[in-house]
């Protein structure tokens, strides 16, 4: 059964989970309530990153959350989960054609409503915008403001990721202007142990237990 797209989305980052930290970080964020999981992995070993992803789906399905693979159609589809693509990572339309309806497709619209009409258009099942705040992980992103949330709210008939920065101080106004889900690396996966990570997913995943 498909879940609403509402709540922690996590997404994973190599650098941070290095040293065998993936799927135990990974395994207590979900434990914590994450709702979604991006594998971002930028790297271009491709043996790896099939074997990690299909794991990742394995303890998605476990907990009851869905996977999605950012920029790699031909990943995404062979292990048959979600796919997140940017403005330079190919069409929309294209990976829905390839991932058929119900896969979970999102796009990237920084700061523009109009990105995110065209996304919708294409057939994306949730629009993501930001940075809203200064990120540690990509702090060159196009910056928005967390007013653009209310105008996507009034506009947008598809769900809205916020994204960049978004910490357990930052996310309750994101929240309050109309996102559905705040996705999360650092202040999530920077952390010392797995039981911090479980206990930050949950405090995330509560803000939206209203
Ligand atoms: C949920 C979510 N939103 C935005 C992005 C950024 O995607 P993109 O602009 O393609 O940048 P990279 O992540 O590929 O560096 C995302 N990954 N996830
Ligand atoms: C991938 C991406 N796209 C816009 S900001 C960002 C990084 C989000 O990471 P953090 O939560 O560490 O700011
Ligand atoms: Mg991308």
């Amino acid at each position: 059964m498909n879940k609403p797209l509402r709540g922690l989305y996590a997404i994973t980052d190599s650098q941070l989970l290095a040293g065998g930290r993936l799927l135990p970080y990974v395994a207590a964020a979900l434990a914590g309530g994450t709702r979604l999981l991006q594998y971002r992995d930028k790297s271009a070993d491709a043996a790896r990153r099939l074997d990690e992803a299909g794991a990742l789906a394995e303890l998605c399905a476990r907990h009851g959350a869905a996977l999605i693979v950012n920029d790699d159609l031909e990943l995404a589809a062979r292990l048959g989960v979600g796919l997140h693509l940017g403005q330079e990572d190919g069409s929309l339309a294209a990976a829905r054609a390839r991932l058929g309806e119900a896969a979970i497709i999102g796009g990237t619209c920084h700061a523009r409503l109009d990105l995110a009409e065209r996304a919708v258009a294409e057939g994306a099942s949730y629009v993501a915008f930001g940075r809203f705040f200064n990120s540690n992980t990509k702090p060159g992103a196009p910056a928005a403001t967390p007013e653009l949330l209310e105008q996507a709210r009034a506009r947008i008939a598809r769900p809205i990721v916020a994204i960049g920065g978004v910490t357990l101080e930052t996310a309750p106004g994101l929240i309050r202007r109309g996102a559905d889900m705040v996705a999360v690396i650092h202040a999530l996966f920077a952390a010392d142990s797995a039981a911090e990570v479980e206990r930050r997913a949950r405090a995330f995943a509560q803000l939206f237990a209203t």
